[in-house]
């Protein structure tokens, strides 16, 4: 990320691995304030093992794409809302990469989804991990079925309630 002021929403990417028993490292790049120690990570990430490069960053957030101009790996870019114009500075910023470099961007603050993204992208070479994201995705509709399940009972109770007290 670009600072550790973006730590409390990239911490979702984090936990997201973390949950799928995914290792990963964290760390502070920042290409405006650090250009060649960026410069150098980028080029090392795929020789130092990494797979999937996740950037977070607020502002002019030019470090998901900087970084996707020097890797050959997939990057994931997590715009980073501060405390002016709500992230869609950082947004425009990440998403609209000229043809040839592309960075997958996330939503304003979308770092969970950043995870389970990259995630995915690992399963696609790995059964088991694979098999663990069929089981999260089939966890998510149970817990949405339980939700219309719960809706349902209160407001189908509520109805009776004032049918029964005459309202
Ligand atoms: N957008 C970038 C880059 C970059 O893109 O290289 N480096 C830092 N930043 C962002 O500046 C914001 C404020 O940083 P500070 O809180 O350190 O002042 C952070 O959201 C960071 O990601």
């Amino acid at each position: 990320m670009g600072s550790d002021s973006d730590w409390p929403v990239m911490e979702a990417a984090a936990q997201a691995l973390d949950e799928f028993e995914i290792p990963y490292e964290v760390d502070v790049v920042s290409a405006h304030r650090m250009p060649r120690e960026m410069i150098a990570y980028g080029e090392e990430a795929a020789g130092r093992g990494l797979k999937v490069i996740i950037a977070g960053a607020g502002g002019a957030a030019h470090l998901p794409g900087m970084l996707a101009s020097v890797t050959p790996l997939p990057v994931i870019g997590v715009p980073v809302p501060l405390k002016y114009l709500d992230g869609m500075d950082s947004l425009l910023s990440i998403v609209q990469m000229p043809a040839g470099v592309p960075v997958a961007t996330v939503s304003v603050a979308g770092a969970r989804n950043a995870g389970l993204l990259a995630a995915r992208m690992l399963a696609a070479h790995d059964e088991e991990l694979l098999a663990r994201m069929r089981e999260f995705q089939q966890e998510l509709n149970d817990q949405a079925t339980e939700k219309g399940k719960r809706l349902r009972a209160k407001v189908e109770g509520a109805a009776s309630f004032g049918f029964a007290s005459g309202k």
